[in-house]
């Protein structure tokens, strides 16, 4: 088993990650409990594969639980999806002291977060990730949200857990196309500051996702520590630090906006053009080479994510899309940052570039 450290003071928390962790989960969490009870929130996909093994590790360590299984889904991040959690977790009494625990994908991380940070003011949560996407970025950092229709995550906090449990064996039950969108955001790491970990990606991101296990567990590995490293440096997104990790996520976001946060393009998808889009724009504006820009595409589209407007399934014009991303978290004195690269690994944040430049690029992008 790995561990490592997300240092934030007095919040700090382990980040464990380790094949078959699962199984022996009860050792890890019995520490943290006030008293031997906990609830586990789940979705039925999850449900099918984890939450006996999980409840069976818990039982093992004479811990308690009752469960929640919600469907599966960006659907679930919902105020409805909310309304449903919060109730039930003062239908079962929780206590401030308690530790609820997120089993799943980045969907039931967000919600459960979301809704730990206000239930009775603030409940704690620990992290189970169960997909590639929430192994390497959203169960790690503490932003928690649900989405509303004028945008994504639009509603949240920033509620950190108490601890993260990454068990990479989960990955061989999660279907490909989910596979695919987590791994956007693993090559993201490398396009924000690590152009050697990007190389590493073209030269391994087919056998990752093809279930090489060595790959894999290196992916999580080095991503998890990317993340850890940022959010310690700036939690709260206020320097312009943790902003890099919305590398591709306002393109992105717009994306899931004009598709309704449906399976018709996944988050991880989204993004995954929304990189293309950000490294094509710089090049437009002389940042970075044509060549890198070509570079993001081709690996992305070699291993089938989406790498354009088109291939997105977006049609849309681009004052639209622009005005999606209006609403941006980032937007300040009516500005939005975005976040840019100057090259391959060489990403940062500028609020240069107005909403007209980004409409105008993005019809040239609908008509490429
Ligand atoms: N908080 C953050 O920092 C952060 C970071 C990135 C993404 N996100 C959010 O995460 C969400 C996307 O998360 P996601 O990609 O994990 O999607 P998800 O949670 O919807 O899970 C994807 C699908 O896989 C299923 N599944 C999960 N684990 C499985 C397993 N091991 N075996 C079989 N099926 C499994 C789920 O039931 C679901 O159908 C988005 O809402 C995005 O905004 C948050
Ligand atoms: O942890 C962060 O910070 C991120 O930006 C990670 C992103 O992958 C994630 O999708 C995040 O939710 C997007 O940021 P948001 O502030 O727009 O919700
Ligand atoms: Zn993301």
């Amino acid at each position: 088993m790995e561990s490592l450290t997300v240092e934030l003071g007095s919040r700090s928390y382990p980040i464990l990650i380790g094949d078959g962790l699962i199984r022996d989960i009860g050792e890890h969490v019995a520490p943290l409990l006030k008293r031997p009870r906990t609830m586990i929130v789940t979705d039925t996909h999850v449900a099918d594969h984890y939450l006996i093994p999980l409840g069976t590790a818990l039982a093992m360590a004479d811990i308690s639980f009752s469960s929640f299984v919600l469907d599966p889904g960006e659907s679930t991040k919902s105020w409805a999806g909310l309304a449903r959690l919060t109730e039930w977790l003062i239908g079962e009494g929780v206590e401030r002291g308690d530790h609820v625990i997120a089993l799943g994908g980045g969907v039931i991380g967000d919600l459960v977060g979301f809704a730990c940070s206000i239930v009775k003011r603030g409940c704690n949560f620990i992290q189970v990730p169960t997909t590639l996407l929430a192994q390497v970025d959203s169960s790690v950092g503490g932003k928690t949200a649900i989405n509303v229709p004028a945008g994504k995550n639009l509603i949240g906090a920033f509620h950190q857990p108490a601890l993260v449990v990454i068990d990479p064996t989960t990955l061989e039950t999660l279907p490909r196309r989910e596979l695919g969108a987590g791994y956007a955001e693993v090559v993201k790491y490398g396009l924000i500051d690590d152009a050697t970990f990007f190389g590493w990606c073209e030269a391994n991101g087919a056998a990752l996702l093809a279930g090489d296990s060595e790959a894999r567990h290196k992916a999580i590995a080095q991503g998890v520590a990317a993340k850890a490293r940022i959010v310690a440096a700036d939690e709260r997104e206020t320097q312009d630090i943790r902003a890099l990790l919305n590398l591709g996520h306002s393109f992105g976001h717009a994306l899931e906006a004009e598709t309704g946060y449906s399976d018709r393009l996944l988050h991880g998808e989204a993004v995954a053009a929304g990189m293309v889009l950000a490294h094509q724009f710089s090049a437009a504006k002389g940042l970075c080479t044509p060549e890198d820009a070509v570079r993001v595409r081709d690996h992305l589209a070699s291993v089938d994510l989406p790498h354009s407007l088109a291939s997105a399934g977006v049609n849309t014009g681009g004052a639209e899309l622009a005005d999606h991303m209006a609403h941006d978290k980032k937007v300040r004195g009516g500005k939005l940052p975005l976040i840019l690269t100057r090259g391959i690994g060489r990403s940062f944040v500028t609020d240069e570039y107005g909403l007209d430049a980004v409409a105008a690029f993005l019809d040239g992008q609908r008509a490429a």
